[in-house]
């Protein structure tokens, strides 16, 4: 097999996939695509070099044969080659490779063999005229079975599984209202899963038991629970990235150490001793061992970081402010995100901080995210500005967390890379990372690690049932197959997630990105174009608020299927004299009336009974039949943040799953940098080279025109005469501090929080 991988002429996409760091996956329908991949490249090489035409009268043309890719894709290249059908357009031979037993070996082995064979035949016969037609016509018979055995899998959209589920939708769910559906209470009564404490309702949602039983066969199809397990294990199924996705990694507990392995090193013992670094570390900064440059004792935290090195971090942090323990052990600190690489960002972030007092902390996966690190200089530079240029005041002030692979850009950076440098791994994606270091030094910093682990402990309990729970009873797995419903059969490209739970009120924008980043996609992981609707527009706010805000749109305008998440107890609630319910109550009210109100909608007899006006009564009809899920959870505490992020997480996993996308790489951020970086280029030759103006981007006439208004419309007079506008790195900043008139010193009794 690698004999014959070596001298496969990959195409590009293809060697990116396969290429030679690839190990022999033991994954069979993954080492079929291989061997199909190798087969049909390694022919058309052989048949190429060896200018066979005798072959090319004997078989039919291989640009006609079914599996050929687009003509063009090849052209130009290596020669051509039955390529992989790239094309939806392309016609499958009628056996398909699920079809196939799943002893890989015993059948494609020996075929691999028999073309070996056939082509040295063919070699032989090369030199002898007469057995050319022979030779011909048994490798052109060979080829023609090829695709019988060896095509690749065909999209989840042309399954048994699929199709049904579209008949399904279109012939009985579409002419049922959701106010039917809601009166059946044995249908009512099985949607709803529960898990410690966790309760899923799912009635709401336009689905009956048979739509249900529809998915789950779905699931069965796409091998749903061994793609899970395949995740959960450390398989390299981020494979355009050839990486392992394992965030669960991040929250698994020591007993677990040994189970799990990537490349040879124990993922969880790995975890478990970045943990420990970071538990230590706290403790010294926060029992003031850790002092900053000037001696001062550090209680502000500046988290500097973009994307997934932000948002997860940001929404824990939203929960804890306001939960009781939290509110204890953080006083005395603070804690500011710094993302944008908007300057006025940074003026937000530091405006009345003390730098002598301050820990920042760069959190990059692969510190070279040009926002964050541009932010990090920038940082750097308010530091210096006000302790002096040494790079000790480096050493001190700022920490990193980042992956290993950047561990010398860090160094570079001036870190203190055996003390103030906290790892993570290739493994975990970004937006999957605020289990990881990116999450735990920040937050326990402020809170203290105890409270970051038990935030740890509610990811894992999720955990463990997302991946021992029966699918009936899995609650991610119910939201992930509902959400491949909505999207791909109902037809509802957008979601929102309303938290009735003010301390959540980042959380819609974590899962935003968690989703989008991750199922955005159009090529399936068989490297073929989708034909069907993937990932949803995901948006939110907390309730009540997002009610007087869009849910106009979403109850009379589109159907956008709605998450509600609520709580039993608040985390701080009030009954003021008088009032009958709390204010608690009075928000949950909302939350249990909001999915009837969409579910049932007001038929205009029923505004009619109100006595409303004749000419108004369209306008006051609510159609109804608006699908929605809730999600009912004991208190905010951290613990429950866990099983909310690990919920979310899986959910988009699961849906990735079934659309048989790869959830975990985001090719399509890259493009945006890289345009960035053209544009830079461009700004900064018109910024110092007057020469260089107007600024002329081939084929770009509109961008070098409103680049060219930019320039020269953001002109200030300077000295030098280039009409740079540029403002001292830190006046705006060290102005305001100076001036800033600090609160009174807070009540610093907390628990761990204590300052001497
Ligand atoms: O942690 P880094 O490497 O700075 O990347 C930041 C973010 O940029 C992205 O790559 C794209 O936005 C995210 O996936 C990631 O979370």
């Amino acid at each position: 097999m690698s004999r014959l991988l070596q001298r496969i002429e990959y195409s590009s996409g293809q060697r990116r996939r396969y290429g030679r760091r690839c190990r022999r996956p033991n994954n069979n329908s993954m080492m079929k695509e291989l061997l199909w991949f190798s087969l049909s490249a390694s022919l058309s090489a052989s048949v190429q070099s060896f200018h066979l035409s005798p072959f090319q009268q004997a078989m039919p043309p291989l640009s006609t044969h079914p599996l050929h890719s687009k003509a063009s894709s090849r052209k130009g290249r290596r020669g051509f080659g039955l390529g992989h059908p790239t094309s939806k357009k392309v016609s499958y031979p009628p056996i398909h490779l699920d079809e196939v037993d799943d002893d890989i070996d015993s059948q494609i082995f020996p075929l691999q063999d028999d073309l070996e064979q056939q082509l040295s035949t063919y070699t032989t016969a090369n030199h002898n005229n007469n057995n050319n037609i022979n030779a011909g016509a048994r490798v052109s018979e060979f080829l023609s079975n090829i695709p019988r055995v060896l095509s690749p899998p065909p999209l989840v959209s042309s399954t048994q599984e699929w199709r049904k589920l579209q008949r399904h939708a279109a012939q009985t769910i579409k002419s049922t209202h959701l106010r039917e559906l809601l009166q059946d209470p044995v249908r009512c009564d099985a949607m709803f899963a529960e898990h410690d404490g966790v309760y899923f309702d799912y009635s709401r949602q336009q689905v009956t038991l048979e739509t249900m039983d529809l998915l789950f066969d779905l699931a069965e199809k796409q091998e749903l629970t061994k793609r899970i397990q395949a995740m959960v294990n450390g398989e390299k199924i981020n494979f355009t990235e050839d990486r392992a996705v394992l965030h669960t990694a991040l929250r698994a507990s020591k007993d677990k150490i040994g189970t799990v392995f990537v490349d040879d090193e124990d993922a969880i013992k790995e975890v478990h001793d970045v943990l420990d670094q970071i538990k230590q570390f706290t403790e010294a900064f926060r029992s003031g061992h850790i002092t900053g440059y000037t001696g001062k004792r550090m209680r502000n935290i500046v988290s500097v970081g973009i994307g997934g090195s932000y948002l997860g971090p940001e929404f824990l942090h939203e929960v804890l402010k306001t939960e009781e323990e939290g509110i204890s052990s953080s006083l005395g600190y603070s804690l500011r995100f710094l993302a944008n690489v908007d300057p006025v960002d940074v003026e937000r972030t530091c405006a009345d901080l003390d730098p002598e007092e301050t820990l920042i902390i760069i959190v990059s996966k692969t510190f070279t995210t040009a926002e964050t690190m541009l932010n990090a200089r920038t940082m750097r530079q308010w530091l210096w500005d006000f302790m002096g240029d040494d790079i000790d005041v480096v050493k001190k002030h700022v920490v990193a967390c980042s992956s290993v692979s950047a561990t010398e850009n860090v160094k570079a950076f001036g870190i203190d890379t055996d003390k103030y440098f906290f790892r993570f791994w290739d493994w975990v994606g970004g937006r999957y990372s605020v289990c990881g270091a990116a999450g735990a030094v920040p937050i326990s910093l402020l809170y203290g690690f105890d409270l970051f682990e038990k935030f740890l402990e509610g990811a894992r309990s999720m955990d463990e049932h997302f991946i021992n729970a029966p699918m009936r009873q899995n609650i991610p797995i119910l939201m992930g197959l509902l959400g491949v419903w909505n999207s791909s059969f109902m037809g509802y490209n957008s979601r929102a997630l309303i938290p009735y739970a003010q301390a959540l009120l980042r959380l819609p924008a974590h899962i935003q990105q968690l989703d989008m980043e991750s199922n955005g996609k159009r090529i399936s992981r068989h490297g073929i174009e989708i034909d069907y609707p993937v990932g949803e527009v995901d948006f939110g706010e907390p309730g009540t608020n997002s009610q007087h805000s869009f849910f106009q749109l979403i109850h009379q305008g589109q159907t956008i299927p709605v998450d509600f998440l609520g709580f039993v107890q608040s985390q701080h609630d009030i009954l003021i004299d008088g009032e009958k319910l709390s204010s608690h109550d009075e928000l949950m009210s909302n939350f249990f009336a909001q999915p009837d109100a969409l579910a049932n909608g007001k038929t205009a007899d029923e505004v009619r009974a109100e006595g409303c006006a004749e000419d108004l009564i369209l306008h006051k009809v609510f159609d109804g039949n608006r699908p929605s899920s809730s999600l009912l959870f004991p208190q905010l505490s951290a613990y429950v943040t866990g099983q909310i992020l690990s919920l979310y997480e899986h959910r988009t996993a699961v849906q990735g799953f079934i659309w048989d996308l790869n959830s975990f790489d985001q090719w399509g951020v890259e493009l945006g940098k890289k345009l960035a970086i053209d544009v830079k280029d461009h700004l900064t030759k018109a910024r110092y080279d007057p020469k260089q103006q107007p600024v002329d981007i081939p084929d770009a006439p509109a961008t070098s025109r409103i680049l060219n208004y930019y320039v020269k419309n953001g002109r200030e007079a300077t000295e030098n005469g280039i009409g740079v506008s540029v403002n001292p790195l830190t006046s705006v900043t060290r102005k305001t501090y100076r001036e800033h008139i600090p609160p009174p010193i807070h009540d610093l009794g907390g628990n761990v929080g204590k300052l001497s």
